[in-house]
């Protein structure tokens, strides 16, 4: 009998086997053509199914993958559950691949989750293509270098109200900078004035913001698992479907009513606002300005900056934090290093004098308060990896075959910390960017590295950078910045550590700030913000 069962076996068993081999040697095939040959980029192995995910969760992430371009080079090949990542390491090959070549690199990962709880209106995390370009190009419009002139008496304003509210209580400095910034973004964007405290628009802000819980790792099975989002809110196990219907909501109604209120309102505030200009300018190529495309471009890229605005009143992962973060940095840098602290003063004592607080225009003439700027965009990267950009299409890159759906991460971070560009990079060292009195142009600019890369290159950088201006001109000339002080008014040594996140923040940044001298402190208080 087993004699007589044992062919029958011997077939089923190949029957199984046999449509195994051939699929295999069929992907094998397809993947040969597909590549034409072309090997993937070097990297460490990864473990089945989960990949190198542990290479991408290591403390200070950014000199671990350092380590991997040591190794294998400046292009490095993981996967992540199956998601094939490279990672750039030098300048040269992220300008070739995301400057040169960005027609095939500017997409982004696409999570389920952005538009079921409300975030498909941010166009940060849009994909690349004639919708995001609507966006992009609209939100340009506002803040392209020749369009800053426009924003700095209101960056100037809340300047102001930053400099007071640190005379009132420098021990919030943190709270401080977050509604600095939030307000200022508000207040361009639509017009609207942030009040202090119990402003409905916190309010909104607030609800709004409860969504990044959303994007928890693990949090939501549907990150996973997308055809989990058919699934009808009342059956029982689906009360996820309840809380994306109210971030949606929330984020439906802060869009609306800031909209509502910048171009309803009529007051000049509203009226010149960045959301009321570009309801009121004809799309390009349209006649028809109030068409429903045209009104929901509008109203994103509200959306877009609104966003980065709120999470400024409390930190989490968003493009405009990187504000936040970076004066945090500097307030750090100040109270470490006395010596850069005390050159700047005196270029500002030099070219200001003591009757009146520096602003814009006097940035020329203030290239060692630049150089801090510079340095403070350098010194701790806010975004290590800039945002990742995916590939389109298959391409070839230097004899490797890199697929469609890659996600590039840039070692930003590598780049400004090369200390062939920038000798005893953990240093901050304004005077790296400086020769004869004046800016060295010959010094790689971190501006290069800090705000991205190609077609996805931040849009906000120009306003960014003279709202940093702004206020650290204005900061130096009126406050001194030294360590924080113990129980016993012992200062305190603060190790300069940034969050392991995607979007960094120093872990600490307590100082003590104080007015410079009572002339510092009556100027602050003489002009009403
Ligand atoms: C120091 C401050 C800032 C830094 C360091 C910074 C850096 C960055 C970086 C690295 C990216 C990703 C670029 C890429 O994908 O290659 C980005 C994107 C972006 N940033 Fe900024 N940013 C800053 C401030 C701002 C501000 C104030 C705004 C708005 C007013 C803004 C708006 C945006 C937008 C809308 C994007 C997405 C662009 C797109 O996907 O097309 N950023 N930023």
């Amino acid at each position: 009998m087993k004699a007589q069962l044992e062919p029958f076996f011997s077939l089923s068993v190949l029957g199984l086997i046999v449509p195994f081999i051939v699929a295999y040697a069929l992907s094998r095939e397809r993947w040969r053509k597909r590549s034409r040959g072309l090997p993937l980029p070097p990297g460490p192995k990864g473990l089945p199914f989960i990949g190198n995910v542990a290479d991408l969760h290591k403390p200070e992430v950014w000199k671990a993958h350092r380590e991997l371009c040591n190794t294998y080079g400046d292009v490095v090949y993981l996967t992540a559950l199956g998601l094939p990542i490279v990672i750039l390491g030098s300048p040269r090959v992220i300008f070739e691949l995301l400057e040169k070549r960005s027609s095939l690199t500017s997409d982004r990962i696409q999570s389920p989750m952005v538009p079921l709880v409300g975030q498909g209106g941010n166009f940060s995390l849009m994909p690349y293509g004639n919708w995001w370009r609507q966006h992009r190009r609209a939100f340009w419009q506002h803040f392209l270098p020749a369009s800053i002139e426009r924003h700095v008496s209101v960056q100037r304003k809340y300047a102001q109200v930053f400099m007071r509210m640190l005379l009132e209580d420098p021990t919030r400095l943190c709270d401080h900078i977050r509604y600095t910034f939030a307000a200022t973004v508000v207040k361009i964007t639509y017009g609207v004035d942030v009040a202090r405290t119990n402003d409905r628009y916190i309010q909104l802000i607030e609800k709004v913001l409860s969504v990044v819980v959303a994007f928890t790792p693990g949090r939501y099975f549907i990150e996973a698992f997308p055809i989990l989002r058919y699934v009808p809110e009342w059956v029982p196990g689906a009360g996820f479907q309840r809380e994306f219907r109210e971030w949606r909501a929330a984020a439906e109604e802060v869009t609306a009513s800031l909209y509502r209120e910048a171009t309803e309102r009529g007051d000049e505030d509203a009226v010149n606002s960045v959301v009321a200009e570009l309801a009121r300018r004809p799309e390009q190529g349209r006649d028809d300005a109030t068409s429903p495309l045209n009104l929901d471009v509008v109203r994103n890229v509200g959306f877009t900056a609104f966003e980065g605005a709120s999470r400024q009143a409390r930190p989490r992962l968003s493009i405009a934090d990187t504000t936040v973060s970076t004066l945090q940095s500097f307030f750090l840098a100040m109270s470490l290093y006395p010596e850069a602290q005390r050159k700047a003063q005196a270029e500002l004592d030099a070219v200001i004098g003591p009757d009146r607080l520096p602003d814009y225009n006097d940035r020329a003439s203030l290239p060692y308060v630049n150089a801090v700027v510079k340095e403070a965009l350098r010194w701790q990267p806010v975004l290590a990896f800039s945002l990742p950009h995916m590939t389109v299409e298959d391409m070839e890159y230097s004899g490797y075959f890199i697929p469609k759906d890659t996600l590039l991460m840039p070692n930003s971070w590598a780049c400004l910390h090369d200390p062939e560009a920038y000798p005893e990079p953990e240093r901050f060292i304004p005077d790296r960017f400086m020769r004869d009195g004046k800016l060295d142009p010959s010094v790689r600019d971190p501006t290069r590295f800090a705000f991205g890369y190609g077609r996805r290159i931040c849009p906000g950088r120009h306003f960014a950078d003279a709202t940093l201006f702004t206020n650290i001109a204005m900061i130096l000339h009126a406050f001194d910045i030294t360590p924080p002080l113990d129980e016993n008014g012992k200062a305190i040594v603060i190790e300069p550590r940034m969050t392991d996140a995607m979007l960094c923040f120093p872990l600490d940044c307590r100082c003590t700030v104080t007015p410079r001298s009572s002339k510092a402190r009556e100027l602050i208080l003489a002009e009403d913000p």
